[in-house]
C-alpha cells in the first residue's frame, strides 16, 4: 500500500463493530488525489458505516483511517473545509432555494467565486428550478442541489453515500460524468454505491464488502 500524503484517503486493515458483532474486518484501500473508490456490498454490510469511519463519526475497531493526512475527525473546522460529503443525513433547508444554498455555500468559502453559482445551477440541471424553495423541488432535484453543493465548494476529498438515490437515468448520467470529473480535478473520491457501472465508468478501484 502507498502512503497518499496530506490530501487523500488511507484506510489500512480496518474494522468496524456495530451492536457488539464485527461488521467489517481488514478492509485496505487508498485514494489518492485524482482516484476514486466505490464501495459495493448488499443492503447491510456495512457501507455507510464504512464512510462513517471517513468522516470521523463511526470508530474503526482496528486499523487506522487518514484523511488528508490525520485521523478524521468531523467537529474540526479544518477538517470539514478540506472533506466534502453527502452522506446519509445530509440535508438542505427548507425554505433557501436552489440559488440560495449555493450561494451561501459558495460564500463560506472564500477560495471559491460565488459568482459561479449560475454555472453550478446550468451544470445540475437545476436552472429553470433555481429560485423555488427546496421543500418544494422533486426528491431527484434536490439530490441534484446535494451533488452539486458538495462538488462546487472547495474541498480536497469527497465522501459520497449512494449519491444514484432518486435520480431518473440522465441523472445517473449525470452524477457519474461529475464525480469523474471531481477526480479529474484532484479530489480524492470514496463512494458508496448500487450503480453497478459506476466503478468501470470512473476508472475507480472497488472495494466490495460483501
Ligand atoms: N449505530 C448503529 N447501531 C446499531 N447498528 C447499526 C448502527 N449503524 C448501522 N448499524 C447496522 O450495521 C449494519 C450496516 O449498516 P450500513 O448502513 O453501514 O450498511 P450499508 O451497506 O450502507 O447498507 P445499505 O446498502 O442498505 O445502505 C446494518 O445491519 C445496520 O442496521
Amino acid at each position: 500500500m502507498v502512503a497518499v500524503g496530506g490530501t487523500g484517503v488511507e484506510a489500512l486493515a480496518i474494522a468496524a463493530r456495530v451492536g457488539g458483532a464485527v461488521l467489517f474486518e481488514g478492509v485496505s484501500f487508498t485514494a489518492g488525489s485524482g482516484e476514486c473508490v466505490v464501495l459495493s456490498g448488499r443492503n447491510g454490510s456495512g457501507k455507510s458505516t464504512l464512510l462513517g469511519c471517513l468522516y470521523g463519526t463511526h470508530e474503526v475497531s482496528a486499523g487506522i483511517v487518514r484523511v488528508g493526512g490525520s485521523a478524521p475527525d468531523e467537529r474540526k473546522v479544518g477538517f470539514r473545509r478540506q472533506v466534502s460529503v453527502v452522506l446519509d443525513d445530509s440535508a438542505l433547508f427548507d425554505h433557501l432555494t436552489a440559488r440560495q444554498h449555493l450561494d451561501l455555500l459558495l460564500r463560506s468559502f472564500p477560495a471559491v467565486d460565488s459568482r459561479g453559482v449560475p454555472k453550478w445551477l446550468v451544470a445540475a440541471g437545476l436552472d429553470e428550478r433555481a429560485d423555488v424553495p427546496a421543500i418544494d423541488l422533486s426528491a431527484g432535484q434536490r439530490r441534484r442541489l446535494l451533488l452539486i453543493g458538495a462538488v462546487a465548494r472547495s474541498h480536497d476529498v469527497l465522501l459520497l453515500d449512494e449519491p444514484e438515490r432518486a435520480l431518473d437515468t440522465a441523472g445517473r448520467e449525470w452524477m457519474t460524468t461529475l464525480i469523474a470529473a471531481d477526480a479529474r480535478r484532484g479530489a480524492a473520491v470514496v463512494v458508496a454505491s448500487h450503480h453497478s457501472s459506476l466503478a468501470e465508468r470512473v476508472a475507480a478501484t472497488r472495494i466490495d464488502l460483501g
